[in-house]
């Protein structure tokens, strides 16, 4: 069973919010907003997403749309993080106050200037495809946590 976890896109005109990872898997990378989903508690995927956005960021988001699943295998025995779900959502609308987290730091960056460099190699792939509205299902391979050796992409119509 792969280990589920959110990441959420807040956008606003030309902008995205990201975050650096302070802590834990990703540390040092700039990202969008999640984590693992309570399943065990019976948390739902849509609630494991609005929750994560709001510990981490400070935001409530509002009419979350869920923009892809990625599928990520680490050939590199990752203990819990070998394989992962990954469920991306994106919102425009929020409420809140942008708060910096014990885990993260937010700060907007408009789309056309992303930081992929400091980001997961992953992103550059698949944000684009994201960016440009598209729903879409992922399969990527690293051998270990810097390297990716193959991905994927499959656009689709839905995920009902
Ligand atoms: C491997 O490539 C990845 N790319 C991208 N863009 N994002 C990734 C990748 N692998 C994981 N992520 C995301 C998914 C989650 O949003 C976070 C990891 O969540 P974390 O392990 O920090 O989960 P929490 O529940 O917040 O952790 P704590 O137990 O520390 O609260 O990274």
């Amino acid at each position: 069973m792969p280990l589920i976890l959110t990441l959420v896109f807040v956008l606003r005109e030309g902008q995205v919010l990201l975050g650096l990872k302070k802590r834990g898997f990703g540390q040092g990378l700039w990202n969008g907003f999640g984590g693992k989903v309570n399943l065990a508690d019976g948390e739902t995927i849509i609630q494991g997403a609005v929750r994560e956005l709001q510990e981490e960021s400070g935001l409530i988001g509002n009419n979350l749309e869920k923009v892809a699943i990625l599928n990520f295998q680490f050939e590199k025995d990752m203990g819990k993080y070998t394989d992962l779900e990954i469920h991306v959502f994106k919102t425009s609308t929020f409420e809140g106050e942008i708060i910096e987290s014990e885990e993260m730091l937010p700060k907007w960056y408009n789309i056309s200037d992303i930081p992929y460099k400091e980001m997961w190699p992953d992103d550059a792939i698949w944000y684009p495809v994201m960016f440009a509205g598209k729903l879409f299902t992922a399969d990527i391979k690293f051998s270990d946590e810097k390297t990716m050796i193959s991905h994927k992409i499959t656009e689709v119509l839905s995920f009902e």
